[in-house]
């Protein structure tokens, strides 16, 4: 699992009980195996092939990068002692090679690369998975491995496939307990290091790997319960499910609102609104954010009989990107879910960095992304003093401001940021917009709701207020990307006018008031609030919806078709209504207390129906 959560906590926040565990259902009567069972059902299946062939029965056990090769191999040995276990990593390119190959995409800053187009037969040497496909010839054989599908072609169709599948967050979190990325001899790297590593190279290549299997796959395993880097001593056994039962659950999820698993994570600005409200890990010093939506990194549980098996909801995205994104969005961004939801929380914490994200025209041609980090800050709570820094001050001398920078990374010489930028007061409710190229950040005392485009690591930090990071050394500052990026026109008046309190009422219905909160015109995503008391229609409108519940306790999604189960939302919980939904209206439960509620919903603009 990727966060240990129920130990945490009984999750009730003072205004309902936010879910820290929220599942997805696989199909009616689908039972998860687990152990020995599920690798004996991989292996029956397996001599079923075969004696249709006429060859030994294989197994491919083709593994994500970051899945625990050692442990995996010894459980599958134990369950299977018969059969012949093969590396398939030994036909792999010598890890020198691949690393001369992805040197350009890794390039020499801590945080930055340029993203890699490789496909994992770049890794491998072909006349060595040429011989290791011909050597397998009477005994039962299980090859396992980063890269193990790459010899069903060679085996003309007789083997069958498992799919030990991981989400990024869990790569992540072993990684800063010593992991190393694919085959590279780096566990003592900075941490970082080994992220970009997998940002721009090993996930990029390891998903459009996978993705290419998802058809034919005949098992998915839980490699996320496989040596997890928080073990939990009620954990069951890795979870393994049919193929069959991994492509339905993720239509069925398609159709239907769901959440992903939210991941928390501690940092040196953090604050303690979540673990206070939502019940988190006491022993904490803080978290700082939450990744409440961002289905690229964080995973789905799915549950039937037997508990849970968690996958990467990227996986969602790969295989349903039509029903779940929309036509339009899917034409726009491909398989890509745009939009992102977290919290940053700096109650009693600190300010965020002083920073800015790149323009687009910079973030294509400097790191090979198609689109930026453009953001905004929806302000879910605030402390009396909470205040968001927003663009330069009216007539600042910029030359003089990035010489202040320049000069502050000393240590010794304090940025004068009240000098340069402005601060705004925030109040509950606000929402301010932040183009790329707009210098910004949360102050101290914030809940902020992020809801913004999915890059998340292109920040280009200007000022850490005089601070190390949690590893005890100054975080990654990038004066020179900032410099060339920074809108200087972005000033007091430009600001005031262009992204503060640019609500608009769009419709009063009853007690129903639907608001646009105001993006700016170069961001593409539009925000929508509504207002209501007993119940609020929405239409997907053939597009992805992402909503947060921001006012009131408890509501649920419901729909006017029956055509799903009512789905329960709790306070700051974040959901997804894929566009293959349609109609759907939330309104209060037999439990809610709240007189009033609030939702905010995003998506893409120009995506809907009516947007025709
Ligand atoms: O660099 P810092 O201070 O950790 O802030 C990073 C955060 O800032 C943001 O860019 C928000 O402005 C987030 O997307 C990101 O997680």
């Amino acid at each position: 699992m990727t966060t240990p959560i129920s130990d945490m906590h009984e999750g009730h926040t003072t205004r309902g009980r936010y879910d820290t565990q929220p599942t997805v259902a696989l199909p009616e009567g689908e039972r998860i195996l687990r152990g020995a069972e599920g690798w004996e059902a991989a292996a029956e299946l397996a001599e079923a092939c075969a004696r249709v062939t006429g060859t030994a029965p294989v197994l491919l056990v083709d593994t994500y990068p970051g899945v625990d090769l050692p442990t995996l191999t010894a459980q599958v040995r134990s369950a299977l002692p018969e059969w012949t276990v093969q590396d398939v990593e030994t036909a792999a390119r010598p890890v020198t090679e691949v690393e001369q190959l992805i040197a350009p995409n890794l390039t020499d800053d801590r945080v930055f690369g340029v993203m890699s187009h490789f496909t994992l037969a770049d890794f491998y040497d072909a006349a060595q998975l040429d011989a290791l496909a011909a050597g397998i010839t009477q005994t039962p054989t299980v090859v396992i491995g980063w890269g193990a599908a790459l010899l069903a072609p060679r085996l003309d169709g007789s083997a069958a496939t498992v799919l030990v599948d991981m989400a990024r967050w869990e790569i992540q979190l072993r990684q800063r307990k010593g992991a190393t990325n694919w085959r590279a001899d780096n566990a003592a790297e900075d941490n970082l290091r080994k992220y970009k590593r997998g940002f721009f190279v090993e996930w990029r290549v390891a998903d459009r790997h996978k993705r290419s299997l998802f058809d034919t796959l005949d098992f998915v395993l839980d490699g996320n319960a496989i040596a997890p880097a928080e073990p939990h001593p009620d954990s069951p056994e890795a979870g393994m499910i049919t193929g069959t039962a991994f492509r339905q659950a993720l239509k069925d999820a398609a159709s239907r609102p769901f959440r992903v698993v939210p991941f928390f994570d501690p940092g040196v600005w953090g604050g303690q609104w979540m673990k206070n409200l939502i019940g988190l890990d006491p022993s904490k010093d803080n978290y700082a954010w939450c990744f409440d939506c961002v289905p690229e990194e964080n995973s789905l549980l799915l549950e039937g009989e037997g508990g849970v098996v968690e996958i990467p909801a990227l996986d969602l995205v790969f295989s349903r990107p039509v029903d779940l994104l929309g036509a339009k969005t899917f034409s726009r961004f491909g398989a890509e879910f745009p939009i992102r939801f977290d919290f940053l929380d700096t109650m009693d914490g600190g300010n965020l960095s002083l920073q800015v994200h790149p323009l687009t025209d910079y973030i294509q041609n400097t790191f090979g992304m198609h689109y930026t980090q453009d953001e905004s800050y929806y302000m879910l709570d605030v402390g009396d003093d909470a205040v968001v820094y927003l663009g330069t001050k009216e007539g600042i001398d910029r030359a003089e401001m990035l010489q202040d920078l320049a000069t502050a990374q000393d240590g010794e010489h304090p940025f004068p940021a009240e000098k340069y930028v402005n601060s705004f007061p925030a109040r509950k409710h606000d929402h301010f917009a932040i183009p790329a190229g707009t210098i910004h950040c949360s102050g101290a005392n914030s809940m902020v709701l992020e809801i913004s485009a999915t890059p998340f690591i292109f920040t280009f930090k200007l000022w850490d207020w005089g601070r190390v990071g949690l590893d005890g050394v100054p975080r990654p500052v990038h004066l020179d990307h900032g410099a060339r990026n920074i809108q200087w026109d972005r000033d007091t008046t430009w600001v005031g006018d262009n992204l503060l309190d640019q609500v608009e009422t769009i419709r009063t219905d009853g007690d129903v008031i639907e608001e646009s909160t105001g993006l700016h015109e170069l961001e593409f995503i539009e925000v929508r609030r509504h207002w209501f008391e007993q119940g609020a229609d929405h239409d997907t409108e053939g597009t992805v919806n992402v909503l947060n519940l921001v006012e009131g306790d408890e509501v649920r999604v419901v729909s006017p078709t029956d055509a799903f189960a009512p789905f329960v939302i709790h306070y700051a919980e974040t959901f997804i209504v894929p566009a293959a939904v349609g109609a759907y209206r939330i309104e209060r439960t037999e439990n809610s207390r709240s007189a009033r509620f609030a939702t905010v919903k995003a998506y893409v603009r120009g995506s809907r129906t009516s947007d025709n």
